[in-house]
């Protein structure tokens, strides 16, 4: 038997791989992920990880330290580009980084007003129902290097979410939130579920688990996925 040429047989494997991708995105999901592999040097982190988010689900993603779950989060976003594999997405992205990616000599007000730039938002309406959200409007002319580390982070938040994202990819978003902002965060992630917003939280809390309607776990490289609702 005649043995097809190995780079025929890889472009007709990418081609399905584009095909199922068009499919899945017409299906309304609004990230998807196939057969992704990431290393760094010899360290190699994911091996083959599959991911379906669909419109309004609330995911979590869960692992031990250094499983991976960020190096998943910044090429489901688009930040770093993996070695293998396909990653769609559709409308949005909101995206909170682990550790907030801010400019200590600017105020909060001005960072909202370069992300409303940047974003092209006509208002700042939904910025500061997030801010009164999240207890922060009295920080307003506060610089970002003053700010607590909980507050920090609230400010990451807000940033990822002031444009009404389809999409959010939220890497441990509520470090250092006190317990009623922690409660706060986790119905307005509901609330955006319930909108048709697809959310992806990575957790290290086990009584977390209980919030989300499907969690994938990383471990070795590979993520197994399970249905909670
Ligand atoms: N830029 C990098 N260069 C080299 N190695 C990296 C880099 N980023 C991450 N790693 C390594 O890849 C592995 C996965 O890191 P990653 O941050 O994705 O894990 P994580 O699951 O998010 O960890 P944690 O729960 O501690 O936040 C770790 O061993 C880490 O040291």
């Amino acid at each position: 038997m005649q043995r097809r040429p190995q780079r025929q047989t890889e472009r007709q494997s990418h081609r399905q791989a584009e095909r199922q991708a068009e499919r899945q995105a017409q299906r309304q999901s609004r990230l998807w992920i196939s057969d992704v592999w990431k290393a760094y040097g010899r360290r190699q982190v994911l091996r083959g990880v599959d991911l379906d988010v669909p419109a309004g689900t609330l995911t979590g993603i869960v692992g031990e330290n250094g499983a991976g779950k960020s190096t998943l989060l910044r090429i489901a976003v688009g930040e770093l580009t993996p070695d293998q594999g396909t990653v769609v997405r559709t409308g949005a992205v909101g995206y909170c980084p682990q550790h907030a990616v801010l400019n200590d000599s600017f105020t909060v007000g001005q960072h909202l007003r370069l992300f409303q730039v940047a974003y092209r938002l006509p208002t700042l309406d939904r910025a500061h129902e997030l801010m009164d959200l999240l207890a922060v409007t009295d920080c307003r002319r506060q610089r970002a290097g003053e700010l607590s580390g909980g507050t920090r982070q609230k400010l990451n938040l807000l940033l990822a979410l002031m444009h009404d994202p389809k999409l959010l990819v939220l890497d441990e978003p509520y470090q250092g939130f006190d317990w009623d902002t922690h409660q706060r965060f986790w119905s307005l992630a509901a609330d955006l579920r319930d909108q048709g917003r697809s959310v992806i939280v990575v957790s290290h809390l086990l009584h977390d688990l209980a919030r989300f309607d499907a969690v994938g776990r990383l471990h070795e490289g590979r993520l197994d996925s399970e249905e909670l609702t």
